[in-house]
C-alpha cells in the first residue's frame, strides 16, 4: 500500500484558552494539490506553522514520510523537503532577485570550510549545478531578466513569483503556498494556476495551498480540507465540499 506524504493525527494548538486547531486529521497523497480553505480565524495559517515547526503542537502527531515532525527544528523540516511560502511575503528587499534565490539554497550549499577555500573541483561542480538551478527556477517565474534588480523594487505580483522560485530553491517534495494568489488581478491569478500546476509536475511535487479566492481553489485543487473554528469540517473533493451543507453554513451563505 502506498503510503500518504504526509499525515496528520488529532493537532491541536491552543493558545491559552483558544483552540486554533482543534483534533485535525487528514493526510496528504504525494503528487496532489490540496486545498485548505476556511474564514478568517478558522486556524488556516496556525496549520502551516505547526507544519513546518515555527509553533509546537499542544497535542496530536503530524508525520512526514512516516517521520513525526514534532519536535524538530524549522531548519531540519526545510531539510527534509518542506518548503513555505508566507501570508505576508517575507524576501529580503535590499538583495537582489538573484540573492533571494540563491539564499532559499543555503541548505544545499556544499560545507567544507577548507573545500570551499581551495576552490575544490567537487565544490566547484556543486556550485555550478546550484547556479544552474537558480538560473532555471528564475525562467520559470519569468523573473530572468530581473536578476539583477533589488526585490523590493518588484511589483507585488512579481515579488510573490520570487517567493515562490525562493522556496523551490529548497528543493522541497512538499511546497505549502500561505494565499499565493492574495493581492493578484484576476489574470495574475489565472496565470499562477497554470504556473502551479506545471512546477508541480515539472518537479514532482505535492503542494497544499491556503487560499481565500474560491474558484482558483476550485479549479486548482484535487482535494479540499475545510476549517471552521479550528475544526475540520470536510474533507474531500471541490465539488462535494462545495455542496456540504455545513460549509455553507460556515461562510454563511456566501457563494462558495
Ligand atoms: N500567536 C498567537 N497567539 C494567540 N492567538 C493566535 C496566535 N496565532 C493565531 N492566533 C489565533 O488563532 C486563531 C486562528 O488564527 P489563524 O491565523 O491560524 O487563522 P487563519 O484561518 O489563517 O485566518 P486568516 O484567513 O484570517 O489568515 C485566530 O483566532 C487567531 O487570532
Amino acid at each position: 500500500m502506498v503510503q500518504p506524504l504526509l499525515t496528520l493525527e488529532n493537532v491541536c494548538r491552543y493558545f491559552g484558552g483558544l483552540k486554533a486547531v482543534e483534533r485535525v486529521s487528514f493526510s496528504v497523497e504525494a503528487g496532489e494539490i490540496f486545498g485548505i480553505i476556511g474564514p478568517n480565524g478558522a486556524g488556516k495559517t496556525t496549520l502551516f506553522n505547526l507544519l513546518t515547526g515555527l509553533i509546537p503542537l499542544t497535542a496530536g502527531k503530524i508525520l512526514f514520510q512516516q517521520q513525526p515532525l514534532h519536535r524538530l527544528k524549522p531548519h531540519q523540516i526545510a531539510a527534509l523537503g518542506i518548503a513555505r511560502t508566507f501570508q505576508n511575503i517575507r524576501l529580503f528587499p535590499e538583495m537582489s532577485v538573484w540573492e533571494n534565490v540563491r539564499l532559499g539554497q543555503h541548505l544545499h550549499a556544499p560545507a567544507s570550510f577548507w573545500a570551499n577555500l581551495w576552490g575544490a573541483p567537487s565544490v566547484r561542480y556543486a556550485q555550478e549545478r546550484l547556479e544552474n538551478r537558480a538560473k532555471e527556477l528564475l525562467y520559470w517565474v519569468n523573473l530572468y531578466e530581473r536578476r539583477h534588480e533589488r526585490a523590493g523594487n518588484l511589483p507585488y505580483g512579481e515579488q510573490r513569483r520570487l517567493e515562490l522560485a525562493r522556496a523551490l530553491a529548497l528543493q522541497p517534495r512538499l511546497l505549502l503556498l500561505d494565499e499565493p494568489a492574495a493581492g493578484m488581478n484576476p489574470k495574475e491569478k489565472q496565470e499562477l494556476c497554470e504556473l502551479i500546476r506545471r512546477l508541480k509536475a515539472t518537479f514532482e511535487l505535492t503542494v497544499i495551498l491556503i487560499e481565500h479566492h474560491v474558484p482558483l481553489v476550485m479549479s486548482l485543487c484535487d482535494r479540499l480540507a475545510v476549517l471552521d473554528f479550528g475544526q475540520l469540517i470536510a474533507l474531500g473533493d471541490p465539488l462535494t465540499v462545495k455542496n456540504d451543507p455545513k460549509v455553507i453554513e460556515a461562510y454563511l451563505g456566501a457563494d462558495v
